[in-house]
């Protein structure tokens, strides 16, 4: 493993030129992008923009057509970074014949976590999606709700440096979303960098930066309040419009 320290890699990731293509369809066209140490970054589009494919480069998953992707320094895709990254996917990667106790030891042992520490980081992260009191029900006696909390706590279980999270809180009740953000920037605050794809617009103001994607192209990147500014408009619906249509 390398010797540098992780969490002082600036940008955490740097996406340069990059363009996926499945055959002749090409999904995502000279994305150029920089993620900073301890923000949260929004990636807004709509459904089919390209959203998945983008954070699957970034984890590795998959891999550029063409560009270059450099996730805390080290270029893309590279087995080693998977200790540093907690990815949560759109569909839930359960084990739905086994209990969430039984999931989170599986993943904890993946990640080398043992002892007391295995069990103070399944307990906290159980508490942060309020699933506490289903430690030891089977996953396919969760709803979908619950599925998703289950999933965003094994991303959350080994304390990465980096978090990516494919459509975190969809089927999460409000209240509970509330307090996963909260959370998540408590998370920021240690020093985590978080990005995450949304297409709920609320939810998109509650990031630092936001990259507006549409079609597989980057529309814009700036801060909600710049995106807002930029376009002279008061809602980023309206913004997504304004930077979709006028400027293209
Ligand atoms: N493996 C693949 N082969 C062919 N086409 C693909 C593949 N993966 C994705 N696509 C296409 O790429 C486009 C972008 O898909 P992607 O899943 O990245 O969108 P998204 O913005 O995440 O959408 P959603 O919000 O619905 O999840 C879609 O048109 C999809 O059909």
């Amino acid at each position: 493993m390398e010797e540098i320290d992780m969490n002082q890699v600036n940008p955490v990731i740097a996406v340069t030129h990059v363009h996926r293509a499945f055959g002749s369809r090409e999904v995502l066209k000279d994305i150029t992008l920089q993620v900073e140490q301890a923000e949260t970054f929004g990636i807004l589009g709509p459904s089919g923009s390209g959203k998945t494919t983008l954070v699957k480069l970034l984890t590795g998953i998959d891999e550029v057509t063409s560009g270059e992707v450099k996730v805390l320094g080290t270029l893309v895709p590279k087995l080693s970074l998977l200790q540093q990254i907690g990815y949560m996917a759109q569909s839930d990667a359960l084990y739905t014949e086994l209990s969430a106790k039984e999931n989170l030891e599986f993943f904890a042992s993946l990640y080398g976590l043992k002892g007391g520490n295995r069990v103070r980081r399944i307990a906290d992260v159980m508490e942060i999606v309020n699933l506490q009191e289903h430690l030891r029900k089977r996953v396919d006696q969760y709803s979908g709700g619950m599925k998703r909390r289950l999933s965003l706590a094994i991303a959350l279980l080994h304390e990465p440096p980096l978090l990516i999270l494919d459509e975190p809180t969809v089927g999460i009740d409000p209240v509970l979303r509330q307090s996963i953000w909260k959370e998540l920037r408590a998370l920021n605050g240690k020093g985590t960098t978080i990005v995450l794809t949304t297409h709920v617009m609320d939810e998109a103001e509650k990031c630092d930066r936001l990259a507006m994607i549409r079609d597989g192209q980057l529309l814009a990147v700036d801060s909600p309040k710049g995106l807002l500014q930029s376009a002279g408009v008061a809602s980023m619906e309206d913004a997504f419009l304004y930077y979709g249509g006028a400027r293209r």
